[in-house]
This record gives structure tokens, sequence and C-alpha cells, in this order.
């Protein structure tokens, strides 16, 4: 059976899928709700929103913890009518996700001036008050919130900032228009259909058997090394990637190369992070530092990341000595990188 074959006879294919198991009930669920736009505006009815403002996310303190809070359909229109603002605002919102029980999750920016929208944009301050929250900096949020807010709320930033960004159709200079869930734009002039982009960045930690490979862009937080991340250009495999910002940023070559983890990335704009280990051919470890694109990189033993990754632990902040450097905090995926090569050291690499 076609998956593409219509609303009625998706239903009925997504109905043949009720025994299966939760987790494939909730992606046929999201996947419907993503092609139907009446599916998808009936799911704002019983669902949750996520708000933010000019791309910060609404964040409330419990106890020590920021959480992020979820508001009804309902709540939102009681508080846009006690701004004296119409629900129209309502259509710029995008899915983010489900719940297992599938009350679908939405992202709300109330700080941003849309084509589709009319209304001015709401005063920050007012609804802070309002909402007994604060907009935090996603710089700042990501890091007081648990993984599964942290990576919800990257990702409903990643796709506001995204439709904030393509509401021209860039053949015709015409708006373009979201679908309900905000998986697509369309241009009514000519019909191009524009998707939500990512950019690939492969980030490698290079090591020569027994030292690793640590890098600073003078962008970087004072005193922060990490792995050597680069953008893919158009045409290249990953590998090639690879090869090429280890040759261009620090003049080696790169001998074996083995994928570790990927993970999506929203600074500055979205990324898709693929994490790779690679080392470099034997006797070769002089490093030509490329100072357009790095301010520092140099090779750290083992024990000396290991070291590092011990102060990096909360719990062991307090202890007392100098921290030659720090390392990217736990979120970043370059940490885990590093973590892995600090605690597995022999892997099993295939050539590059
Ligand atoms: N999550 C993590 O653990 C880490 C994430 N990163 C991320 O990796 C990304 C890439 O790292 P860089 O060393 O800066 O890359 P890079 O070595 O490719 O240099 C950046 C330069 O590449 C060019 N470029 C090519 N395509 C681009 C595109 N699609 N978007 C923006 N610039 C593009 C620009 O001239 C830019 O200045 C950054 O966004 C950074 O936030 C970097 C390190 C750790
Ligand atoms: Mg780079």
């Amino acid at each position: 059976m076609s998956l593409y074959c219509g609303t009625a006879c998706r239903r009925k294919f997504l109905g043949a899928y009720r025994l299966l198991s939760t987790y494939v009930n909730k992606t046929r669920y999201l996947f419907e709700l993503k092609e139907d736009d009446d599916a998808c505006k009936k799911a704002q009815q019983t669902g949750a929103f996520y708000l933010f403002h000019n791309l910060a996310p609404l964040l409330q303190k419990s106890e020590h913890q920021y959480v992020a809070p979820q508001h009804s359909l309902l709540e939102l229109e009681r508080l846009l009518g006690k701004f004296g603002q119409d629900s129209q605002i309502l259509e710029d919102s995008v899915l983010i996700g489900c719940s297992e029980q599938q009350e679908a999750w939405f992202a709300l920016d109330l700080g941003l001036n849309s084509s589709s929208s009319i209304n001015a944009s709401l005063q920050k301050a007012e609804v802070e008050t309002a909402l007994q929250g604060s907009f935090i900096k996603l710089t700042k949020a990501l890091f007081e919130l648990n993984v599964k807010d942290a990576s919800l709320l990257s990702t409903a930033q990643a796709l506001l900032r995204w439709h904030d960004a393509h509401q021209f159709c860039s053949r015709s200079g015409q708006p373009t228009k979201k679908n309900v869930s905000g998986s697509k734009r369309v241009c009514p002039s000519n019909n191009i259909i524009y998707y939500p982009q990512v950019a690939p960045v492969v980030i490698t930690l290079v090591s020569d058997g027994t030292r690793c490979l640590l890098v600073r862009q003078s962008s970087f937080p004072k005193g922060m090394y990490s792995a050597l991340a680069g953008f893919c250009d158009i045409g290249e495999s990953l590998e090639e990637t690879v090869r090429r910002e280890i040759a261009e940023e620090v003049g080696l070559e790169v001998d074996r190369l083995h994928y570790s983890a990927s993970q999506h990335w929203p600074f500055p704009h979205s990324t898709l992070m693929i994490a790779c280990h690679a080392t470099v051919k034997p006797g070769q470890t002089e490093l030509q530092v490329n100072l357009r694109e790095l301010e520092a990189a140099a090779w750290f033993s083992r024990d000396e990341v290991a070291t590092v990754l011990r102060r990096n632990h909360p719990s062991n902040q307090q202890q007392s000595g100098a921290v030659p450097f720090r390392l990217p905090p736990k979120l970043a995926i370059a940490h885990q990188l590093i973590k892995e090569w600090v605690e597995k050291p022999t892997c099993s690499p295939l050539p590059a």
C-alpha cells in the first residue's frame, strides 16, 4: 500500500498500526499531523504549547531547576485576549513532537512579526509577568534544563528561526505560506515547496595513538578547547569533509576514521553535528595551524584530558589546583567524543 494515498486511506493505514509499539504509533501520528492540516488543527485543540519571545524560550524556576512550562490553546487564547489580540498569531505555531499518549506539542514565538500575522508582537516584560516566567536566551537556557526539554526547545527554536527567515520565495519574491504543522512552506504563485534546512558539520577528535588534538577558536569561551569542526561543502562525503577540514585547519593527513554519534546543534543556526574519531598517519604529528580559522591547536595526553574532564564534573569543581584548559559542556557532542576517547582508547577504526 502506498503511503501517499490521501487522508482517508492514510487514516485506515494508520489504524492498522494500532497494535504496534508506542514508538511506532507516535511516529505515525506525527507523520499524519505533518501531512494533514485538518488533523494538525484538531491536535492543537488538545495539544500543549511552548512559548518563545524573539527565539528565547519561556522558562520557570522550580526549586533549584528551570522548567519549560506548557500552555493549552485555551490558556493562550485567554492570554492573547488579555493583551487585546486575536488568535491569528497561533497560525505561526510549529509542531515539535508529541507525548507517548499522543498529546501534540507545539512552539509559538510571541515576539516575532511574521507575514501571516497582522498582530504586533507582544511586549516581553508584560508576557513574562502574566505567565510568571522569563524568556531566557537559548545559549543559557540549554544548560539549565534537563536533556529532554533542552532537546525539544533546541528543535523548536531551529524551526521557528527557519520560518522567520523564509517568509518569502527566493524565486518570485512573494510571501510563502506555511502548512499548519510548519513542516514546509509553499509559494502560492509557483508552488515551490521549501523544507526546513539543516547544515551538516563534521566534528572530529584526531589522535596520534597516544595523544588527542584539541583546538580553540577566538569565539570560544575563555580557556575552552574542543574537537575540530567544519561545515560540509557541497559535493563532499563526510569522509572527504573530515580529511579536508583537518588538512585545512592543522595541516595533517587522516589515516583512519570511524563514526561515533550525531547531534542536532542549534548554534548559531541549525546544524547536524556528525562526530568521528580519526588517527593521523604514523609520524605525521607536526601541526601547521591555520590562524585564519583557529586561535590555537595542541596535542594533549590522555592523563591531561582525563584530569580536566574530572574537574569539569560539577561535584569536583571545588577541588583546588589550576585547570590548564576547559572542555565543552556535557550537552555538546564534542564533550561526549572526548570522554569516549579517554574511556575507550582502543577502538577499531576503518581506513579513511
Ligand atoms: N556541539 C558541539 O560539540 C560543537 C559544535 N560546533 C559547531 O560546529 C559549527 C562549525 O564549526 P566551525 O569550526 O565554525 O566551522 P568551519 O571550520 O567550517 O568554519 C566556519 C566557516 O565556514 C564557512 N561556512 C561554510 N558553510 C557554512 C554554513 N552552512 N554556515 C555557516 N558557515 C559556513 C564560513 O565562512 C564560516 O566562517 C559551528 O556552528 C559550531 O557551533 C563546534 C564545536 C563543538
Ligand atoms: Mg572549524
